[in-house]
């Protein structure tokens, strides 16, 4: 695996302005209803079939002189309406700065609740969107659902659409190795390890975001300290085991060896950590900072030890790896 640029690090950790405005629905009167095609769905992560549904949009926006605008919603519909919501791939900051800089003039934000999910898809834009928007066309994937309990597929949106002088397209679905690129398989890939699949159907590393913490201070002791990072609970971690990454520290990536999940050799231990780091060549108090670690490639499942040595041996074994990956210097991500 060859050294990353800044450019693809920085896009690893959604670094950078967000390139068009995002609005609130409540604030959307300052698209003053202008003329536009839109392209509607969660988005969660902005993978490569979503970015391509937009890029479809924004060329149809292009082509006919109209603004094109990502609608998107917050929360993530899932977490309001499934039992059992999946973890997410993105923070709704991070999806939004993604969709605003995907091409789009603008990304709207439709707050999502238990009254918006029990709309039918003819109440949603008559109520919700057209008030704001004057939309000319809809841009979804050929499996797009709306409306109460996903009610209303692309037909039915086109049908309502006729006469409307709205036209609806149902794009067909990007796919990878003949599979369907979606937030649930790459969900299901990072949940697998498979970091090198979930890079290429996300179109860059996967990252997540957190803040050091203290853990129990045994890896200074045995010679590799580690940044103990708390992500937000409801943000996907990878499989439990030793990763090759980055650490993102500002405007600054590491190298990095990282732990996904409790050390198994020492299960219960209080004030264990479920993703710790060893930056390496890092040395410098970074509790309380924000961090961001990308995951590039699982080197192995974490297992117990019946030695402190053989742990250390092995932990070494996996930093040296990262260093012979990417060295063990500084990136600087300055623009
Ligand atoms: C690259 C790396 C690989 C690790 N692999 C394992 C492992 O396979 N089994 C295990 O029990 N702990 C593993 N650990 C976790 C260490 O046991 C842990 O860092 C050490 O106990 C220090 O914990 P502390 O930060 O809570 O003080 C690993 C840590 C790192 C950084
Ligand atoms: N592979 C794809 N190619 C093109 N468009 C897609 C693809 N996947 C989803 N879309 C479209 O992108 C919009 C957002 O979809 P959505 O947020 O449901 O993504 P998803 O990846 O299918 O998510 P999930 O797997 O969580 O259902 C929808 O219009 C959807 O039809």
């Amino acid at each position: 695996m060859s050294h990353p640029d800044a450019f693809s690090l920085r896009r690893d950790f959604i670094l950078g302005k967000a390139l068009a405005p995002i609005y609130a629905l409540k604030d959307a009167a300052a698209l003053s209803r202008c003329a536009c095609a839109v392209a509607i769905g969660a988005f969660d992560g902005v993978h490569r079939g979503h970015r391509h549904l937009i890029n479809q949009m924004v060329a149809d926006a292009h082509e006919h002189g109209i603004a094109a605008i990502a609608v998107t919603f917050d929360p993530d519909p899932d977490t309001v309406v499934s039992a059992a919501p999946a973890p997410k791939l993105t923070l709704v900051a991070d999806r939004l700065r993604l969709l605003a800089s995907s091409g789009v003039d603008a990304v709207c934000v439709v707050p999502f609740d238990s009254a918006l999910a029990s709309l039918d898809h003819d109440a949603f834009f008559t109520r919700v969107l057209l008030p704001v928007l004057d939309i000319r066309s809809v841009h979804v994937g050929s499996n797009f659902r709306l409306g109460y309990r996903g009610a209303s597929d692309v037909n039915a949106i086109r049908d309502w659409a006729r006469g409307r002088g709205i036209e609806v397209f149902g794009h067909e679905l990007v796919c990878d190795d003949g599979d369907v690129v979606s937030a649930t398989r790459i969900r299901s890939l990072i949940s697998s390890g498979s970091m090198e699949m979930a890079a290429a159907e996300l179109g860059r590393t996967y990252a997540v975001r957190g803040r050091v913490a203290r853990g129990r201070g045994e890896g200074h002791k045995m010679g590799f300290p580690t940044a103990n990072v708390v992500i937000d609970s409801n943000i996907l971690a990878p499989q439990e085991g030793v990763y090759a990454g980055f650490a993102c520290l500002g405007e600054e990536a590491w190298p990095a060896a990282i732990n996904v999940g409790l050390p198994p050799t020492f299960k219960g231990a209080p004030g264990s950590a479920k993703l710790e780091a060893n930056i390496v060549g890092f040395s410098a108090d970074i509790y309380e900072r924000d961090i961001a670690l990308s995951f590039t490639k699982q080197l192995r499942r974490s297992r117990p030890f019946d030695s402190l040595d053989e742990l250390i041996a092995t932990v070494e074994g996996n930093i040296q790896d990262v260093r012979d990956l990417y060295g063990e210097g500084r990136y600087d991500l300055r623009a």
